[in-house]
């Protein structure tokens, strides 16, 4: 389980709190997807979740441990996949042999997996890859190494079409029971329906915090012609197939699949608080 508690943060040289008394608890077994305008402070919040930026006040524990101590036993139980990253100028299998060692739980299974997902070759040599293939190959690393938290910055941008849909698969298929990753992202269409939870950040708080389970049983997201508008409606959107709309779902009501921009937009604009 991981608690953050009661944190504060600016980066050096400004006075700014991009977190300010922040507090959140992150329980095993689920895929979160952390969500919030240009600057909220997602990726300042996965760096302060690792360890690698230290919280001014409050700090962040990993079943108790300070991430920011930043402790071996710790080390080995995380795992980052940042946004950009620059990789060794050596092939997909070197990389591997060098960097398996850090992690007990690796798994070339899991690894073998994930590339034959991805269509990546282990000779393959990381500098020759385009940023896409790049980034599958170093989730694919990421996935193999078995830790407990996994961090995800932005983990689609530069992936085709069918890789999307690739990644998707390559994450169902490689969670395993006490993980916990964190996806942060603004490509909302590619992980909805991998999340089990939801995280919306707007200037240093939560507008957000709920399972996809108490999303779908609270609310229901669906298309309206203008003649059904009615009073039901709690936020609408115009589309080309009619009003995107999300009303409140009734005891009768059928289960939708959740639309998460239509929610994060109405989150954000203050209509589902
Ligand atoms: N190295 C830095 N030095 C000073 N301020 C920073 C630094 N990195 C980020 N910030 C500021 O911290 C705030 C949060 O930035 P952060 O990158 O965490 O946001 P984000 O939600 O990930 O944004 P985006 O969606 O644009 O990636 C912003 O106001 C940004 O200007």
């Amino acid at each position: 389980m991981i608690q953050v508690e009661n944190l504060s943060f600016n980066y050096v040289g400004t006075k700014r709190e991009v977190f300010s008394d922040f507090s959140l608890q992150l329980t095993d077994n689920k895929i979160y997807g952390l969500l919030g305008k240009n600057g909220t402070g997602k990726s300042t919040l996965l760096y302060l979740l690792c360890g690698l930026l230290r919280p001014k006040k409050g700090g962040v524990f990993i079943d108790g441990v300070l991430a920011s101590d930043r402790r071996s036993a710790m080390l080995e139980d995380i795992f980052m996949v940042p946004e950009e990253f620059t990789l060794p100028q050596v092939t997909l299998d070197t990389y591997v042999k060098m960097n398996k060692g850090f992690y007990p739980h690796f798994s070339e299974e899991v690894l073998e997996r994930c590339l034959a997902d991805f269509e990546l070759s282990r000779q393959t040599k990381l500098h020759q890859l385009s940023m896409g293939q790049k980034k599958k190959a170093f989730m694919s690393f990421a996935l193999a190494t078995g830790t407990r938290l996994l961090l995800m910055d932005e983990p689609t941008n530069g992936l085709d079409i069918p890789s999307k849909s690739q990644f998707r698969k390559v994450i169902a298929n490689n969670m395993t029971a006490d993980r916990i990753l964190i996806i942060s992202t603004h490509q909302v269409h590619d992980i909805e329906s991998l999340l089990d939870h939801v995280l919306i950040l707007s200037q240093s708080n939560l507008l957000l915090n709920a399972s996809v389970s108490d999303i779908s049983d609270d609310y229901k997201f669906e298309y309206r012609t203008p003649a059904e508008m009615d009073d039901s409606v709690l936020y609408a959107e115009p589309s080309l197939q009619g009003n995107a709309v999300i009303v409140r779902r009734q005891p009768s009501d059928h289960e939708t699949p959740m639309n998460l921009e239509l929610l994060f937009n109405a989150v954000i604009t203050g209509k589902l608080r």
